[in-house]
């Protein structure tokens, strides 16, 4: 069996470069499945596999070693050094192992079978406020282990918000951490990022990056699971960054009627433009909506989340010829394109693309 590790330095960049999982460059078919596939970004498709010893499911994730004519390793190593940085939180996905190949790093995670809650987010389909509160909670407590250890997720939203289960519904999963970032490697954290609709003020704004940044996007997610509405989705991309940076959100009792009036305090807490103002998640940990007993049922009929979700989150075609074998179009997904603002140009481009309380 061969293996490599790799140590790549911290570069200006900020990007972690420090992993200690070691790199399997044997094919994983030699032990390993492939089931079918569960989602896709611009760089990466994740796949469902089984272990052919135990049968126990996996998802491996490959991510594209060379995006854009540039070799992007060290990205990869850096969501991996942050996966292993976050190994003993809960909330967030576990990497198992890792392999290699000419074109990819395929990182083997632990598989959240109960898909995306972005499936929940859709007026159809809402949770009960029990359920809400329940997930959020432990988004919460996810997204505090994380900012103790001064990570910032930075691309919080439904779509990377993961279920272990479906029926039951299980508990969430975080994944997604090629965005993450630690702070304080960089100095002032200006870059970047994110998904238009889910993005801070302060991103827009190129003021720094903080804890807070993700607590806007928690806001965000919390408004979505309660009303079935994205609360800054505009018709076009300009809308929605002006709808973000004038904070414009409709709290009206049409849109919050099935819910109590201490989730919209609680959402209110959240989407507030400047980052200082807003409550961190230890702070949200105590708000009176997450701790009402709210009745817990099931919804009607679930579905499996192959059908109520194909994973896909690029609407608009990738600019690398090398990435088109990666692009389809997804309607349920269409509003989630991820940006990325460089912000030594001044330009926005489209980018490659504890708590002791019981939860
Ligand atoms: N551990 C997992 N278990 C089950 N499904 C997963 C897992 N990890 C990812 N997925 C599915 O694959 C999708 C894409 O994964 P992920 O967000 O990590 O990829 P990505 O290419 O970085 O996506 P994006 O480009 O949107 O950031 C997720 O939204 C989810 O539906």
């Amino acid at each position: 069996m061969s293996r490599r590790r790799l140590d790549n330095s911290n570069g200006p960049t900020g990007l972690l470069g420090e992993i200690q999982t070691l790199i399997n460059t044997e094919p994983m078919d030699s032990m390993y499945e492939i089931t079918g596939e569960l989602g896709r970004g611009k760089f990466a498709v994740v796949k469902r596999c089984m272990e052919k010893a135990t049968g126990k499911m996996f998802a491996a994730k490959f991510l594209r070693k060379r995006r854009q004519g540039r070799d992007c390793r060290a990205e990869v190593v850096h969501e991996m050094a942050v996966l292993e940085a976050a190994r003993n939180n809960p909330r967030v996905v576990n990497l198992q192992a890792a392999y290699e190949t000419d074109h990819d790093i395929i990182l083997l995670l632990e598989y959240a079978a109960g898909g995306e809650i972005f499936d929940y987010c859709d007026c159809d389909e809402l949770l009960p406020e029990g359920q809400i509160t329940r997930l959020i909670r432990q988004m919460l407590e996810g997204v505090h282990l994380l900012h103790q250890t001064s990570v910032v997720h930075l691309d919080l939203k439904p779509q990377n918000i993961l279920l272990t289960s479906l029926a039951p519904l299980g508990d969430i999963k975080i994944v997604d951490f090629g965005l993450a970032r630690k702070l304080g490697t960089v100095g002032e954290l200006r870059e970047i990022l994110g998904t238009p609709e889910y993005v801070a003020p302060e991103i827009l704004n190129y003021e720094p990056i903080t804890t807070a940044t993700d607590l806007w996007s928690v806001g965000v997610i919390a408004y979505m699971l309660v009303t079935g509405e994205s609360p800054f989705a505009g018709d076009d991309k300009q809308e929605t960054y002006l709808n973000v940076s004038q904070v414009n959100v409709d709290y009206s009792q049409e849109a919050f009627s099935r819910v109590s009036e201490l989730a919209v305090d609680f959402i209110r807490k959240l989407l507030v433009k400047t980052p200082e103002d807003r409550s961190s998640a230890a702070d949200c940990m105590t708000h009176p909506w997450l701790w009402h007993q709210y009745p817990i049922t099931e919804p009607i009929t679930p579905r499996t989340p192959r059908e109520r979700s194909s994973g896909n989150k690029w609407a608009a075609p990738p600019e690398d010829p090398e990435d088109k074998e990666n692009f389809t179009l997804d309607s349920h997904h269409t509003h989630a394109k991820r940006f990325r603002f460089e912000v030594e140009g001044e330009r926005a481009t489209q980018a490659s693309p504890s708590c002791d309380l019981p939860l």
